[in-house]
């Protein structure tokens, strides 16, 4: 990441571990997560991206270790962090006018409603705003796109004015225009408010403009590294449980693409997921690739 975006550390896990149901999802996580950075988490289905996120909200306890959020034990810093959980929207009574909905963000939903002061109101149109809704105010959720529903969820997040904005699966189901717009107000928000964003994410490459790195959950760790790091193609084959290629283009734009041939057990199978774990904490590249 840029040396300007660097701050200090937002989020930092030693040694964490965490179950569920008397499971152990995964285990001995120990890494910073910058302030001001773009951070994807990524791993597959259940391996523990959202459990990640609640851990980090203090919404789970750590079977183990620690989990500091903005130089806090988890859970202290709840009122600096937006959490837009995994399609929102869908959940909350769709005759919420929009405004009504964004307000909630300030006025919170544990109680109740409350009234709200005019500084709140403000900062509720001044999210509305950023995210292109500020015009839609009046409007039923039932009646928005699933687009416009999520720019409603990410400003409801943004009106308690987080520092830290967390988003699980924000492009899911949205279409290719719509994740493109909820990126670039992603993107907006970490350029033009300092904000330090995390995102659980199964498709890296819409987000890849905006990353600075990611959490990867992988062979029931998770491990943090740079986005140019975990561009690569041996450790995204491992990570994904199948055959990928990371490829750039003449411009210099990086995406990933399933390999074309049929997947290639031996060549992918070369490493095992923690060899390729180490070599990437050694800043070699993997052989999987040669
Ligand atoms: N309330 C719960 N009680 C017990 N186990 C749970 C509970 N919620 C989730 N789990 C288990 O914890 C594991 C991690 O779940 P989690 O939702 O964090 O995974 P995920 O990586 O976010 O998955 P997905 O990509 O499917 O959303 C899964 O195996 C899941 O079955």
């Amino acid at each position: 990441m840029p040396a300007d975006k660097r701050g200090k550390d937002a989020i930092v896990l030693t040694d964490a571990s965490i179950a569920r149901g008397g499971r152990t999802i995964w285990s001995r996580g120990t890494f910073a997560i910058p302030t001001g950075s773009v951070t994807a988490i990524v791993g597959t289905n259940g391996a523990g991206k959202t459990t990640l996120m609640k851990a980090e909200l203090g919404l789970l306890s750590l079977s183990g270790g620690s989990v500091r959020v903005l130089d806090r034990p988890a859970g202290a810093a709840t009122r600096l962090i937006g959490y837009v959980p995994q399609s929102y929207t869908s959940e909350v009574d769709a005759d919420l006018s929009v405004g009504q909905y964004v307000l909630l963000g300030v006025n919170g939903t544990r109680f109740g409603p409350r009234r709200t002061s005019p500084t709140e109101r403000d900062h509720a149109r001044r999210a509305m705003a950023f995210t292109g809704i500020g015009d839609r105010s009046e409007a039923r959720l039932s009646e928005l796109s699933g687009g416009l529903r999520q720019r409603a969820a990410i400003a409801q997040a943004l009106a308690g004015r987080p520092r830290l904005l967390m988003l699980d699966e924000p492009l899911a189901n949205l279409d290719l225009a719509s994740q493109r717009e909820i990126v670039h107000v992603l993107a907006r928000l970490n350029r033009e408010l300092g904000m330090t964003i995390q995102v659980v994410a199964h498709d890296l490459n819409m987000l890849l403009p905006i990353l600075d790195g990611a959490v990867y959950l992988l062979d029931g760790h998770p491990h943090y590294a740079g986005i140019h790091e975990v561009m690569d193609s041996g450790l995204l084959t491992h990570l994904y449980g199948t055959q990928v290629e990371v490829v750039t283009t003449p411009q210099g734009e990086m995406f990933i693409q399933p390999s074309a041939d049929a997947p290639d057990q031996g060549r992918h199978d070369l490493h095992s997921s923690s060899e390729i774990v180490n070599e990437h904490r050694h800043g070699r590249r993997t052989g999987a690739q040669a």
